[in-house]
This record gives structure tokens, C-alpha cells and sequence, in this order.
């Protein structure tokens, strides 16, 4: 037997002078997957880039299968077998589910082997579990899970021996992350060495055999999953026994800010959705891909033009048939795509978290300019942001911190009555997700109506007053004060057909 497949060596990156990842070394064997933790910004992604191709190092090297690679470009890195599963999706809304696997693939077959293409690409969907999808079908017409999933079926098309998951179940719900398991253990077994990036510590350990944990740029463990707890791997993480985060659960009385929808319906994605929400409570959506949970807030955001129903704020009828109607009514969407929706993310920090409201902020130019630094700082204060990276481009931002500026230019506004967030703290970490979710309570406090849809039990559990479980396009049932977690978990998987 030969020696590990991959070994990292000493690895070492800086951008403008700070360093990103200093010194880096583990390995991963044949068979193995092996997990990377680190709370935002501890250098996990610049690593995976590093090993993809996509970034030089400054210092150290990656040996593949004994031989040292250079690792020129992503090409490079998937000549020499080491396919990347991003964290944000690359996947083209505009091609097919075929034409994006076949996309990039340096032995992408000819038009005249289309045929085994196709098949080849069924039996991907199917291996992945989504036997529904058809190869001649537009990525536009699938979820944002359903994208995330084709993603990864295109990465094990590639003929690995290095498999990168960067995130891969951030979006995902927990029986689509168990396909993406099974799918993963099976590429494991096949002889490849994957390597699993993952704030979700719980499938760390229930998936990896091994855990290196990173903390500022630097290796601070490499230890087998079997002697780690989550208790263990955050305290590793953050260098310190974290803190619970306490929330008071103080319902508003005062109904003025009742958001009131009647009978909303999407055509093919939503049957029928009634709720009256009111202001200072969290209303938690809970559903798996395709339930409809994502699709209430969507239509309520304006975004779904064939919606039908009423909604009404405050007693006033809302246009929520356009992202204007919606905005103008009071209503702000965070969407779980932060890079197709919302981030400019060549612009700096600070004038993204203003991006909103620039209206209010005055006339003259430096008016604006002095108020809109005042502004930004006190966002990224209240966001859990670096206050020194607020005149740096979004996109040099490590992908959680990228998330909070997301979540960030939403607070504070005088013109927002009804906060709607899908997916609220996805890619980030447990610092970060205790700070969103004091935001969200801060925000309900403060009199907004607070709407989120999620797919994880813990966060539907720790911030829902009022959780609906919704499947197939309805609500299954509706829990005021709290549920089991059992409960939640059969009502989106089976419904009540079970009971
Ligand atoms: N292109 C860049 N320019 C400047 N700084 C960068 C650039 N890319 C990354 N960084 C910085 O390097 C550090 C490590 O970031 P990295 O994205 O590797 O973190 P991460 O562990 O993957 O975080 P997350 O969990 O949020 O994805 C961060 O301080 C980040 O801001």
C-alpha cells in the first residue's frame, strides 16, 4: 500500500500582506473523508481553493498520489483528477441539466455519443436520487436544492480521485443531505479521497473519518471523528467554551402589524397558505425542497408574478404580485442566493449594507458619504462584522461573512414592517448564526413581523415562536409555543399519512 492520496504540505497563502492560511499540512488517504472545520473566515474555502486550482499558494505544496502537483488552474486540477462541488453554485440556469454536466468536462463526449451522455447523466440523477428530473431539463426550472444537487452529480461525473465538497448541504434539506451522503460514502468507497467542508458539525462527525479543525489560517487539530464531540470541535474551533445563546420570548400584544394572508397560491408550487402573523412573534417555516416553504416567502416578496390571494398589512391590501408592490408595503426578502439576488459583490462591504436605503441617507455627496460610513459601521457592528473590512469588496469576504452583510442591509430600516428571510444563517458559523439569530429577535422586538423558512431541525427549534410544517405545497400543521423535533422532522418527510 502506497502512501496517502493527497498530502497537504506546509501550505500558506496571504492577500495584501494578511495572512489567510499559515502553514497548513494534513492528509487524506484512499477511502477516506476527510472533514475541514473553522468558524468564518479561518481560511477552510482559501484552502479548497488552493487544492482546486483556483489559487496559488505562497508557500508549501500538494502532493497527489506521491507526486507533487502544480496546481495551476482549475483545468489542471481536473486533468489531474480533483473535481470541486463549490460552495456557491456554478451550475447555468440558462442549460440543461445535461449540457451543465457535460460543461467543463475535458472528455466531454462528441454530439454523436449524445446518447450515452444522456444515459450517463440518468444514471448520475438517479444515483443522487432525483429520479424526477429530466437531462433535457432547464436548470432555471429546478430549486435552488434541486441546483445544488446537480452540482454534485456533476463533480462525480468527473472521474475523481479527489472529491472537494465545499458546503455541500448548506441548502439542502436533511433527506436530501442524506442522499448526498450516500452518494459521497459511495465515492469514498470507490477508492477517492474526499475532503468535506461543513458548518453542520453533527454530519461532520456522522460522515467523516477524520476532522482537521482550522482556526485563523492555522491547523489547530487533525483528530478521528470517533474522538471528537460537537462540544469538542467548537471549543477547538473557537479557542474558548462557547456561550449559549439565551433568547427571551416576549410576544407582541399590539396587532396593528398583523400581516395577514389569505388563501396564497403559486400555481404548481404552493396549494393553498392562510396565516395571520403578528408583529414581535418569529414564524418559522419548516419543509424540505419543493414543500412550498420557500415559495410563501417568495410570493410574499414579490417574486412569483402568477401568485394569487390576498395579502393585507396593517388592514392595507399589499401589491405583492411585484418585488416593487412588495418593497413599497414594507416587506424585505433575504433569499438563499445571495449571489444571483441581492449582493453586488464587486462593491465594498459598506456599500452594499447601505445599498437599500440610499434614498434616506440625503442629498449632497458628502453628505451621503459621511452618513453612509456612519451607517455601514454601525450594520457591521450589529451584524457580527469585521469593522475593517467594510471598504473591502464583498466577494474577498469568506462566504459566511458574505451571508451576514446579506442579512445586515435588512436591519435598522424605518420601512420595513415584515422581515421574510429563506435559508437565514446558511454557510455560517456558530458565532455568526448566534449573531443573526439575536438580530432576527432584536427585529421582532422591535415590532417587526419575522418570517423564515428553514430545513434545520436546531434552528427552527431555537428561533420559531409559531413553526408550520408545510409538504407537497401545504401546511401540514401549525405549532404555537414550540414543537418536538420528531414531530417536525414526520411531518415534512411523511405529512400526517403516518400518524
Ligand atoms: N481575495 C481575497 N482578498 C482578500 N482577502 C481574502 C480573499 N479571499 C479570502 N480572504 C480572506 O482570507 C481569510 C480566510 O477566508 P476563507 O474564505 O478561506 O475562510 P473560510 O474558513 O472558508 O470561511 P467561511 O466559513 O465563511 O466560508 C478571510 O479573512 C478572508 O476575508
Amino acid at each position: 500500500m502506497s502512501g496517502p492520496l493527497v498530502v497537504v504540505d506546509a501550505l500558506a497563502r496571504s492577500f495584501a500582506g494578511v495572512p489567510a492560511v499559515r502553514e497548513v499540512s494534513f492528509t487524506v488517504g484512499a477511502g477516506e473523508i476527510h472533514a475541514l472545520c473553522g468558524h468564518n473566515g479561518a481560511g477552510k474555502s482559501t484552502v479548497v481553493r488552493m487544492l482546486s486550482g483556483q489559487l496559488a499558494p505562497d508557500a508549501g505544496r500538494i502532493v497527489l498520489d506521491g507526486e507533487a502537483a502544480d496546481l495551476r488552474s482549475r483545468q489542471v486540477a481536473q486533468r489531474l483528477g480533483v473535481a470541486l462541488v463549490d460552495q456557491e453554485l456554478s451550475v447555468v440556469p440558462a442549460l440543461t441539466v445535461l449540457e451543465n454536466m457535460t460543461l467543463g468536462d475535458i472528455d466531454a463526449p462528441l454530439v454523436t455519443r449524445r446518447r450515452a451522455a444522456v444515459r450517463r447523466c440518468r444514471e448520475l440523477l438517479d444515483e443522487m436520487g432525483l429520479d424526477r428530473l429530466r437531462p433535457g431539463q432547464l436548470v432555471a426550472t429546478l430549486s435552488m436544492g434541486e441546483r445544488q444537487l446537480v452540482e454534485i452529480a456533476k463533480a462525480l461525473s468527473q472521474r475523481a480521485r479527489v472529491v472537494i465538497l465545499d458546503e455541500p448541504t448548506a441548502t439542502l434539506s436533511e433527506a436530501e443531505s442524506r442522499r448526498v451522503f450516500a452518494a459521497v460514502r459511495r465515492v469514498a468507497a470507490r477508492g477517492c479521497a474526499v475532503i468535506f467542508v461543513s458548518h453542520r458539525l453533527p454530519e461532520v462527525l456522522e460522515l467523516c473519518d477524520t476532522v482537521t479543525v482550522l482556526r485563523d489560517g492555522r491547523r489547530v487539530v487533525t483528530a478521528p471523528a470517533a474522538d471528537l464531540t460537537v462540544d469538542r470541535l467548537i471549543v477547538h474551533m473557537l479557542g474558548e467554551t462557547p456561550h449559549r445563546l439565551e433568547t427571551s420570548r416576549r410576544p407582541d400584544p399590539d396587532l396593528t402589524h398583523a400581516l395577514r394572508i389569505e388563501h396564497l397560491r403559486v400555481p404548481g408550487r404552493l396549494a393553498d397558505f392562510t396565516l395571520t402573523a403578528r408583529a414581535g412573534r418569529i414564524y418559522a417555516l419548516a419543509g424540505q425542497l419543493g414543500s412550498g416553504a420557500s415559495d410563501v416567502l417568495r410570493a410574499l416578496a414579490g417574486l412569483h408574478a402568477r401568485a394569487t390571494g390576498s395579502v393585507q398589512l396593517r388592514d392595507r391590501a399589499v401589491a405583492f404580485r411585484s418585488p416593487v408592490g412588495a418593497a413599497r408595503a414594507g416587506i424585505a426578502f433575504v433569499s438563499n442566493d445571495r449571489k444571483g439576488e441581492g449582493l453586488f459583490l464587486d462593491k465594498p462591504v459598506a456599500g452594499n449594507l447601505v445599498a437599500t436605503r440610499l434614498d434616506r441617507l440625503g442629498r449632497g455627496p458628502l453628505v451621503a458619504a459621511g452618513r453612509e460610513r456612519r451607517t455601514a459601521r454601525s450594520l457591521a457592528e450589529l451584524a457580527g462584522l469585521p469593522p475593517d473590512r467594510l471598504a473591502d469588496p464583498v466577494l474577498t469576504l469568506s462566504g459566511g461573512n458574505q451571508q451576514k452583510v446579506f442579512v445586515g442591509r435588512s436591519l435598522g430600516r424605518p420601512d420595513v414592517h415584515v422581515l421574510l428571510l429563506d435559508e437565514p444563517t446558511r454557510g455560517v458559523d456558530i458565532g455568526g448564526r448566534a449573531a443573526i439569530h439575536r438580530l432576527l429577535r432584536d427585529a421582532a422586538e422591535a415590532g417587526l413581523v419575522v418570517v423564515f423558512a428553514s430545513t434545520e431541525l436546531e434552528e427552527l427549534l431555537e428561533l420559531g415562536d409559531v413553526i408550520l410544517t408545510m409538504r407537497d405545497g401545504r401546511v401540514v400543521d401549525t405549532y404555537p409555543g414550540g414543537a418536538d423535533g420528531a414531530v417536525l422532522m414526520r411531518d415534512m418527510t411523511e405529512g400526517k399519512d403516518a400518524a
